[in-house]
């Protein structure tokens, strides 16, 4: 018997971020939406935890206690008092240090399942504080559709969308890692006041009204200066992804995946294509959101 959860990636439509707190995390406002591209993971029985996966970006996923795949299913069986015997495996479709949440979606996708293979009944409060401990971006994993995430980014407000936005992402040639972009933040706000985050009311109405191009003309992340600091030519992307006609072009969380949001599924297409020929990506995905948050399949 093996049970199979399928989760969505992310892309922030705002983040703004504050001062850097005392212990290490910055607040935030960060305005999350699900898209329509996804990992996969599958719990089946086993002796002891194994952690396997497949996918373009595999080698680069820590197979042993530090996947976040792992961490759920040990947190999870720490509660209840059992042992973690599961093989977890992911097929991986969501780029690795790419800025989609990523390890968050396996996090989610893994505790969800283990929840249901070992009829643990958890309920949705108890998930969602075993995702916030591990990461700040997981609790929205599990929930999807769109989000205002405060706090780290781990409490969560449901918004109202009202149609479905088009987007493509250009992924990157090589990683970044969240620690680091947001140090870079730090580094480049050195001396300067740093307002309280909040959440965007032009950005949240477009999103209600399902207005794309209101959406675009609200759309802002704070930590794209430090990701463009440590990773320069990403500002080649986002230009070829405006010269082709996106409404808006942005670095997704702590990068470096782009996101592109365009007016329709068609002119997705060509911004999609002007990025494949422009060659300054990886890869080009296109995907809508919102969709729903962790599933079982
Ligand atoms: C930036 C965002 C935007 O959604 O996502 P990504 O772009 O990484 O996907 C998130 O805030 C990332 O969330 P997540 O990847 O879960 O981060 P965590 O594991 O909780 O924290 C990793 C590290 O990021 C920094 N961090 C994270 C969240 C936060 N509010 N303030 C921080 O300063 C801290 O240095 C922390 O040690
Ligand atoms: N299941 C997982 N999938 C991907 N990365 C993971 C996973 N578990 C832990 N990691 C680690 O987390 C880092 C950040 O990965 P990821 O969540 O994909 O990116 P991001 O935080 O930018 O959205 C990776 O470099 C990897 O070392």
């Amino acid at each position: 018997m093996s049970v199979t959860v399928r989760v969505p990636a992310k892309v922030n439509v705002q983040l703004a971020v504050g001062a850097a707190r005392p212990d290490g995390f910055h607040d935030l406002a960060n305005v999350f939406l699900a898209v329509g591209l996804y990992d996969e993971v599958t719990v089946t029985p086993a002796d002891g935890l194994r952690i396997t996966c497949e996918g373009p970006d595999a080698a680069q996923v820590p197979l042993d206690r530090t996947n976040l795949a792992a961490r759920a299913a040990i947190a999870l069986a720490e509660r209840r008092g059992i042992e973690p015997d599961v093989h977890v495996h992911i097929a991986k479709d969501i780029p690795v240090a790419g800025g989609m949440a990523g390890g968050s979606a396996d996090g989610a996708g893994a505790l969800l399942a283990c929840d249901r293979l070992w009829g643990t009944g958890a309920s949705r409060a108890e998930l969602l504080a075993i995702c916030a401990e591990l990461g700040s971006d997981v609790p929205f994993s599990l929930v999807g559709g769109a989000a205002l995430g405060v706090g780290r980014g781990e409490r969560l407000t449901a918004l109202e969308v009202g149609g479905t936005f088009h987007w493509v992402f250009a992924m990157a040639d090589r990683g970044l890692s969240t620690p680091a972009v947001f140090r870079e933040f730090d580094r480049l706000a050195e001396g300067r006041r740093i307002p309280e985050p909040v959440a965007s009311a032009e950005l949240v109405a477009a999103l209600a009204k399902g207005d794309a191009e209101a959406l675009a003309a609200a759309v802002s992340n704070d930590l794209q200066p430090a990701a463009l600091s440590l990773f320069p030519e990403l500002a080649d992307t986002l230009a070829a992804g405006r010269g082709a006609g996106a409404l808006a072009a942005l670095v997704s969380g702590s990068g470096p995946t782009t996101a592109f949001l365009t007016r329709d599924a068609e002119s997705a297409e060509k911004v999609a294509g002007a990025l494949r020929a422009s060659g300054t990506c990886r890869a080009v995905r296109t995907a809508g959101g919102p969709v729903a948050g962790a599933t079982v399949v």
